[in-house]
């Protein structure tokens, strides 16, 4: 186990290492309007136009059982609930023991999305004291399997849809939402969630699981998140067959007609919500990466997958430099290898390849793809004409080669046979790093494994496909190989493994659920009209710097998961920053404010404030 006073003492070091940094003067006016998400007027009531069973009903608004006796009397709910006042932590008694006498994940994510829609209160202060056991549940590697069942489990419905029906109609639609203030949506189309492939309207839990940590780890307030599907169709024949399915029943739009429609919706929700930030997650390659060049300089967006995602595996690897002895400034010296090469493989490398030339240490961009080496399902990308014994792979090289894009074709190795599978690529580079952006489980072969530790003393080994079921090997299976030695992160959560030797192997969740609530907790704080790349590379070294020396020694990389709200928090406080920097923050610091107090102090907690009937709030 973590020692948790070691890690409170580290973390508490790098919010205040934050801190000190924050209170440089970024020269605002004092005619400053403040900033953050919460204007925290309304910190110690709540104004409702609500009254009687609609605001018991009302998940934002609910208390269950612990409405106060004056306020069922204010309120008008008088004998509409128990008589006996509850407080929360007697709520919080009863939720725990019936989730802990659920017997399996699945029924744990029903009964946690049933207690979200009946009282969001409750719902976020039990994520936030379990948030390392419920994590899990709703999030992967449980949200995997929920979007799986979706059709089958669904009880009520939360975000919004838009779908191939709706086209024409969506800037009306989006006033259909009963919410002003916007501040963070996730949006997916379903077409690859986790390493599950196209699971077309299911995907929904995604958005909802990725907002439920917006909220618990980046304190983003409940009411000003969004989740969002873009049901375009489905090509998963068994969902298109399905009588329960409740998406489309029609294969996926295509080319133009899919590109306009997503840029209808952008044009409404942006035009409704002008300063919410859009998170793109789960999108297929290349629509991915498409979307993202496209909206990226008009709005304020980013793509989850391929962005928050370079910046924990960037962390990951800068803290496996510390953890070997070396300096994080050698980036340069490592020898990556990429298994997958789609949205997110093509990310992570791009950020690792960003950090070397922001380091300084390589000549050009073209060195810094030097010293990664990317394998898709056909193998390794290389040199098709060098495949002399294999006349037909030349052919099959050539077509292959013509269907990579610009982004794919920077790593494509001139002086390497094209297609060398893992096992051989690994002999060839004796790499120091592997990292897997599959979604297909075993890719990792012993072989591969082994071969890799023959040359390094402490081997990076990062499968990173989700959920579990998909990673490209198991820990066990990482240090079984290493005789205990490599360094491990994996997506979705493995728990320790036990040596031989009595030692134990630790593991790291090398997820973007580390990088994206603080992100978007920066960016709505500052306001930023765009997300710009330093903002990840900051992310990412802010993250390579939490874990202690000790941590390191015994190979944990990051914070535990439970401390994930810290880790939003020191993250927040430097985006924040360089929103202002790089001059894309608009919100400004009033005389005397402190960057991280006011970060600090936007971000939600869970507690109960008393309400009272306004029939003209809103
Ligand atoms: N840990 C994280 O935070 C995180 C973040 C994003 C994505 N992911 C995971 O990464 C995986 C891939 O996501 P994506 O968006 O890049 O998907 P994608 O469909 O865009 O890309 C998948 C890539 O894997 C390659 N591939 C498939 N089979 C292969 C094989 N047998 N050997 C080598 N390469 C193979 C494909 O050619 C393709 O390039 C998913 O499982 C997802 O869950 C993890
Ligand atoms: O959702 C996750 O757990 C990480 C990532 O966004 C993914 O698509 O796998
Ligand atoms: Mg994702």
């Amino acid at each position: 186990m973590l020692s948790s006073r070691t890690l409170s003492k580290n973390l508490a070091s790098v919010v205040r290492q934050g801190r000190s940094l924050a209170r440089r003067n970024y020269g605002l006016p004092a005619s400053a309007i403040g900033l953050g998400t919460d204007p925290r007027k309304d910190k110690n009531i709540q104004l409702t136009p609500l009254r009687g069973v609609n605001i018991i009903h009302d998940p934002l608004l609910s208390k269950g059982t612990a409405f106060s006796i004056a306020e069922r009397e204010r309120l008008s709910i008088r004998g509409l609930v128990p008589p006996r006042c509850q407080e929360m932590e007697k709520q919080l008694l009863r939720i725990k023991r019936n989730l802990d006498a659920l017997e399996t994940p699945l029924a744990k994510f029903v009964f946690l999305s049933a207690l979200q829609d009946r009282n969001e209160t409750l719902f976020y202060k039990l994520l936030i004291n379990y948030l390392d056991e419920l994590a899990g549940i709703i999030y992967t590697p449980t949200v995997g399997e929920a979007c799986l069942m979706s059709h089958s489990i669904y009880r009520r419905s939360r975000g919004m849809y838009f779908s191939s029906q709706d086209r024409g109609a969506m800037s009306a639609m989006v006033h259909n939402w009963p919410h002003d203030e916007v501040d963070v949506i996730v949006v997916t189309d379903g077409s690859r969630v986790l390493g599950l492939g196209d699971l077309g309207a299911n995907g929904m839990q995604i958005p909802i699981g990725k907002l439920s940590l917006y909220v618990a780890a980046g304190g983003i307030r409940p009411r000003s998140v969004l989740p969002v599907v873009l049901d375009v169709g489905t090509n998963n024949e068994s969902l298109l067959h399905d009588p329960l399915y409740l998406g489309m029943g029609h294969p996926r739009l295509d080319g133009e007609e899919y590109y306009s429609f997503v840029d209808e919706w952008v044009t409404a929700v942006h035009s409704r919500w002008p300063n919410a930030l859009i998170q793109f997650e789960d999108f297929k390659y290349p629509h991915a990466y498409n979307l993202l060049n496209k909206y990226q300089d008009k709005i304020t967006c980013f793509n989850d997958d391929i962005q928050s995602t370079s910046a924990i595996t960037l962390a990951g690897i800068l803290a496996s430099l510390k953890a070997r002895g070396r300096s994080q400034e050698t980036l340069n010296e490592e020898r990556i290898i990429c298994v997958g090469a789609g949205s997110a493989g093509v990310g992570v490398c791009e950020g690792i390849v960003d950090a070397m030339v922001a380091q300084g240490r390589v000549n050009s961009r073209d060195e810094a793809y030097s010293r990664i080496w990317m394998l898709d399902q056909h193998g390794l990308l290389g040199n098709p004409a060098l495949n002399t014994n294999d006349p037909q792979s030349i052919v099959g090289g050539g077509e292959r080669m013509s269907k990579l894009d610009e982004r794919q074709k920077c790593y494509v190795k001139a002086d390497m046979t094209d297609r060398l599978s893992l096992e051989e690529v690994v002999e060839q580079v004796k790499p120091t790093v592997i990292l897997g952006l599959t979604g297909v489980p075993g890719v990792f072969s012993e072989k591969a494994i082994r071969t890799m530790a023959k040359y390094q003393e402490k081997p990076i080994v990062f499968p990173l496909s989700n959920p579990d079921t998909r990673a490209e090997c198991t820990a066990e299976e990482a240090f079984k190989w290493t005789d205990g030695r490599a360094i491990f992160a994996s997506g979705s959560p493995f728990p320790d493994v036990n040596l031989p030797n009595g030692r134990v192997g630790r593991t790291n969740q090398c997820n973007n659920s580390y990088s994206f609530p603080g992100l978007g907790l920066g960016i709505t704080v500052s306001r930023a009209s765009r997300v710009t790349p330093n903002m990840f590379l900051e992310t990412a070294k802010t993250i390579a710097d939490m874990a202690s020396p000790q941590q390191l020694k015994e190979g944990t990389l990051f914070p535990g998961v439970h401390y994930l709200r810290d880790v939003a928090l020191a993250v927040g406080t430097r985006v924040c920053e360089v929103a202002f920097e790089e001059g894309v923050a608009t919100a400004v610091l009033k005389e005397g404010e402190m960057l991280s107090d006011v970060v600090e102090g936007s971000m939600f907690v869970p507690e109960y404030v008393p309400l009272v009937h306004a029939p003209n709030a809103h």
